[in-house]
């Protein structure tokens, strides 16, 4: 019989007793399995704007969303979060087909909007554009009048017939931006002689003024100093009261500001929906919260 030296036996018990004492949390949070389709939290509504279903988008072979089912509310603002690549932006812009520019982008899965599957409705892209109205990263003014870059939508879309009512439409969106006392005097000047976040506030009166049921906003402040963002954020709250408001952002604080439910993505998967309280103070997934106490992202 073999028996160990006791000075050998006590080192050994001494070694796993500091690694217990300094060992570290060596899982990658984001080696975390999520499975298809499996959101918790509360991703539906009741009486919802957007009813999405199943939806998968493909770049090519490579699936960037991942069987993703959500309820979008009807005047509601919920906001999407998530690391790079995740998809937040490729699942934005099913939500006006924007994806349809894309070559290789396939959407597959069920887009209701009030009902209607905008995949398959009848009605064009332009039409669905006029009710889902977007703003995106960059300010993107057309190099244009003010006016005119407001006035272009209605243009199109015949909803003026009279010089009057053309200059009232103008003038309720850029009130509705917080950008009429700013550009009253100067609605005849080039719209790029303005500063980035007041170009910002421009292309959202110009999303206004063809009033939509739905504005997009792509990481609508990236480019804006802190006080053209309060600004903006300020702008979605009041909008809120009028429209139907998705906005990817990048910035938590952001998510928390403005949001009513807050949509956590990961690699391609919906992992949490919920109210955005609940998101920051109390969320559901251990993925959230690894991303959202900064464990990665
Ligand atoms: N036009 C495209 N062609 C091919 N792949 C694309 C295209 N656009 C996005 N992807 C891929 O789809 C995935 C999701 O990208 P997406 O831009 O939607 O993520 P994101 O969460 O919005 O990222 P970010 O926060 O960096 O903007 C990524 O793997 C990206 O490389």
């Amino acid at each position: 019989m073999t028996t160990m030296n006791p000075s050998i036996a006590a080192d050994e018990l001494a070694l796993q007793e500091h690694e217990q004492e300094h060992a570290v949390d060596k899982s990658n949070p984001q080696d975390t399995i999520i499975e298809d389709g499996k959101t918790v939290g509360a991703p539906f509504a009741d009486d919802p704007k957007y009813k999405l279903r199943n939806v998968e988008v493909f770049y090519d072979d490579a699936r960037a969303i991942k069987n993703i089912s959500l309820d979008i509310g009807r005047n509601e603002v919920i906001s999407f979060i998530g690391p790079s690549g995740c998809g937040k932006s490729t699942f934005l812009r099913c939500l006006n087909r924007m994806n349809d520019s894309i070559d290789i982008c396939r959407v597959k899965g069920e887009l209701l909007l009030d009902g209607e599957d905008i995949y398959r409705s009848k009605n064009d892209v332009v039409e669905l554009r006029a009710r889902v109205g977007m703003v995106f990263q960059k300010p993107n003014p057309f190099p244009k009048s003010i006016y005119d870059n407001v006035a272009y939508g209605p243009r199109i879309h015949g909803l003026a017939n009279r010089k009057a009512d053309l200059d009232e439409i103008v003038e309720s969106s850029l009130r509705k931006a917080g950008l009429w006392n700013e550009a009253k005097d100067r609605l005849h000047g080039m719209a790029t002689g303005m500063s980035g976040g007041q170009q910002q506030r421009l292309c959202i009166a110009r999303a206004i003024a063809v009033s939509p049921e739905v504005i997009l906003m792509d990481e609508p402040c990236s480019a804006l100093d802190p006080i053209a963002t309060a600004k903006v954020e300020e702008l979605i709250a009041e909008m809120s009261e009028s429209f139907t408001i998705v906005i990817v952002t990048h910035s938590m604080q952001q998510a928390a500001r403005v949001s009513n439910r807050t949509a956590f993505f990961h690699l391609g998967h919906l992992v949490e929906v919920n109210e955005t309280t609940k998101v920051f103070t109390a969320p559901e997934h251990q993925l959230t919260e690894s991303y959202i106490t900064g464990r990665f992202g």
